[in-house]
């Protein structure tokens, strides 16, 4: 059975249809990803899938369960972990503590289990050695891993990156996507949201393409990208 399923899901903004029907499945493990123009809908599909926003129409399902009425927080719980394409951590606290309310409010661990997880994930995401330094304070890629770091702490079985790998250089990159190919060998299931294609396909098995909120494609990475009605809108060269 897939873990995440969206059915016939569709959101306007007033006249602005920026969802329109999309669907897919997602299977256990699966690392999907999507790319699509500036403004596709692609940040409002997750937020769709997160609860953030409600759909005007379809559903979202996890493990078969209609999840379309649950809140952030219990689709969360559930174990929908997700990264914004903003950092957004809070600035004033330590990176640990970041981890550690994200392991107690989001993944629900205990007082007595959350400290040992979080520092499992600090190391796992290379980020052990600023465990006390302020999240406000951290360089570019450090912040990167740390929202990782975070939403892995609330226990996910699926993940959603947001162009986690924006504004990074080559070697930044190539060293935050060792990370997420550690969590997903792991088992968690990726959807990952990125411009970066060469780190995206690094990773996934299967690519989806967003366009005016419309599901253009989805399939094996090569045969999408070398699709002429992909390399028209998306990549902007005539077929
Ligand atoms: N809360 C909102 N109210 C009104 N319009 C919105 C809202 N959120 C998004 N939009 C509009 O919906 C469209 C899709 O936005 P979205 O952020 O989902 O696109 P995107 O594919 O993630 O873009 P980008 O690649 O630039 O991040 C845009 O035209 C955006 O301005």
């Amino acid at each position: 059975m897939a873990i995440l399923s969206l059915q016939g899901v569709s959101k306007s903004f007033g006249a602005l249809k920026v969802t329109d029907e999309v669907g897919f499945a997602l299977e256990p493990g699966e690392a999907l990803g999507i790319i699509g123009p500036n403004g596709a809908g692609k940040s409002t599909l997750f937020n769709l899938i997160t609860g953030n926003l409600r759909p005007d129409r379809g559903q979202v399902l996890l493990d078969g369960r209609d999840i379309t009425e649950e809140t952030p927080m219990q689709r969360c719980a559930s174990g929908i972990g997700r990264s914004f394409q903003i950092p957004q951590p809070f600035g004033q606290l330590s990176v640990y503590e970041n981890l550690l309310v994200a392991a107690r409010f989001g993944g629900g661990l205990s007082a007595a289990e959350a400290p040992a997880q979080c520092m499992d994930i600090l190391r796992r995401c290379g980020l052990a050695r600023h465990a006390d330094r302020k999240a406000g304070s951290l360089p570019l890629l450090d912040r990167k891993r740390l929202e990782l770091a975070r939403a892995m702490a609330t226990r996910p079985r699926v993940i959603l990156l947001d162009e986690i790998a924006g504004g990074l250089t080559d070697a930044e990159c190539v060293a935050l996507v060792a990370t997420i190919r550690a969590i997903h060998a792991e088992g968690v299931a990726i959807i990952w949201i990125e411009h970066v294609l060469h780190a995206l396909t690094s990773v996934v098995s299967r690519l989806m393409v967003l366009n005016f909120g419309r599901m253009l494609m989805i399939g094996a990475p090569e045969a999408v990208m070398a699709a002429p009605e992909v390399r028209e809108i998306y990549l902007g060269i005539e077929a």
